[in-house]
């Protein structure tokens, strides 16, 4: 096999990137942009090993699953790598992913997946938008990078082609702020990339990160932004001096954090904290994840990865008392605040490597019945897995936004005493190739 070839595929599923997988000589084929049931006729770009990567010459027959993407730039823009699928079936694909992830990875049985719940309205449900700036002949462009690439999608900012995931109130911020930067003249200072968050209270933050050295010269810019409708925080983010540092925030204008609403809680977030990015899947993804837990009220609970105690404060409602771990400082004081901020005196937290502290207290003698897991995308550190089942926890939770590194670890925890009891994938993240999935896992 040549790269440069051209072949003609059936496409049979997805990967976890969302690209169209075929089968050639033996060979797995990944071709971005095509429906499951389609043959393709493909021009090879990379020829590995064990896979092969092509390009789509021709849909040669066409799925009933395809439609045209909502958005003009989708094709090019790098975050919504399924908007060609129609949405009933990216859901179909998304589940099987996670069944097939499970019971190949995690040697689990993939009939425990249920199917995934999806949106009634996927669309304009982030409320987060990460966006680069650029000056370009005179215009000052917000948008996203292109594809594997580092020219900007929207070319034109996105007055003309708004982000169809972003709430509407982070795309007319952005107008707004691109305006407002292009006003400002040629010469003056542009921030490398600006993040917009919005909390459910309908507060933005705006996170701008500065060309390195330029940090000054964006006070001037920040005192424009929070006259924007719906601005309350404006934010620079310093970034650290060395590798393994954390960088800096800074307020520029209005407040510290902005407070976000769920299920009756309130959140406070800072520039520096995880926080969900999807509010309505937020609050199905924690009442399932809390309705694995199946508290009675006395329970003791750990929280491992828990961000600014989003989930930890859930279970405190429903347990004798939970204990959180964050790595992030900010993060850790933001859940503690947010404690006070809800009334609830049961829920204490530990800032430190989950993989360091969580094993220390179970060493010491914690000894928590229900155990949360919610890791990055890496998913959990073997200490922490040894460290729950050492701890003889009768179930663990585990939230997760990678259904690979989520099978490694269901398959670590089989070897570990535990077994996968049900599994609940969420779609946080629609027209995206992103899966969300909570799983019971209990011991045997
Ligand atoms: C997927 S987020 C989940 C946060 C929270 N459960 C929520 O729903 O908002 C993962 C969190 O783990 C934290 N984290 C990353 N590595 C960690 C580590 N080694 N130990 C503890 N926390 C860590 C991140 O800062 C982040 O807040």
């Amino acid at each position: 096999m040549l790269e440069g070839r051209e072949i003609k595929v059936e496409i049979f599923d997805i990967n976890h990137a969302g690209e169209g997988v075929g089968r050639d000589e033996g060979k797995v084929v990944f071709v971005p942009g095509t429906v499951p049931g389609e043959l393709v006729a493909v021009r090879l770009t990379e020829v590995h090993k064990n896979y092969v990567c092509g390009i789509p010459l021709e849909i040669i027959s066409i799925s009933e699953n395809r439609q045209t993407p909502a958005c003009a730039v989708s094709n090019n823009c790098g975050g919504c790598r399924l908007q060609h699928i129609t949405y009933e079936e990216q859901l179909r694909l998304k589940t099987g992913l996670v069944r097939q992830n499970l019971a190949r990875i995690g040697g689990a049985d993939g009939a425990l997946v249920k199917p995934i719940i999806g949106m009634a309205d996927p669309w304009h449900y982030r409320n987060n938008v990460r966006l680069k700036v650029q000056r370009r002949n005179g215009r000052v462009l917000l948008g996203f990078y292109e594809q594997e690439s580092h020219r900007l999608t929207i070319v034109d900012s996105n007055e003309e082609q708004p982000c169809l995931l972003a709430h509407r109130e982070l795309n007319e911020v952005a107008i707004s702020a691109r305006r407002l930067m292009e006003k400002s003249g040629a010469q003056a200072a542009l921030p490398e990339e600006v993040t917009l968050r919005r909390g459910s209270t309908g507060e933005i933050m705006v996170v701008m990160i500065a060309e390195n050295g330029k940090n000054k010269e964006l006070t001037g810019l920040a005192e424009g932004l929070i006259l924007i409708p719906g601005v309350a925080s404006v934010i620079e983010y310093q970034r650290p001096v060395t590798k393994k540092g954390y960088g800096r925030y800074k307020r520029l204008s209005g407040a510290e954090f902005i407070i976000d609403e769920i299920d009756g809680l309130k959140f406070k977030i800072s520039a520096g904290s995880f926080y969900q990015v999807n509010p309505v899947q937020t609050a199905v993804l924690y009442q399932i994840a809390l309705g694995y837990c199946g508290l009675q009220g006395q329970e003791e609970v750990a929280d491992a990865y828990c961000g600014v105690g989003t989930i930890t404060l859930y279970a405190a409602r429903k347990a004798g008392m939970v204990r959180g771990y964050e790595v992030v400082p900010g993060a850790v004081q933001d859940a503690r605040a947010n404690a006070d901020l809800n009334g609830i005196k049961n829920a204490s937290f530990y800032q430190g490597p989950a993989e360091k502290v969580l094993p220390r207290h179970i060493a010491a003698g914690f000894r928590p019945s229900v155990i949360l897991l919610d890791p990055p995308r890496s998913g959990c550190r073997p200490e922490v897995l040894e460290a729950a089942a050492n701890s003889c926890a009768r179930r663990i939770v585990y939230v997760s936004c990678d259904p690979a590194t989520l099978a490694r670890d269901v398959k670590r925890l089989s070897e570990l005493g535990y077994e996968l009891a049900e599994a609940q994938p969420v779609d946080m993240f629609p027209h995206t190739s992103h899966v969300e999935t909570v799983v019971r896992i209990e011991r045997k």
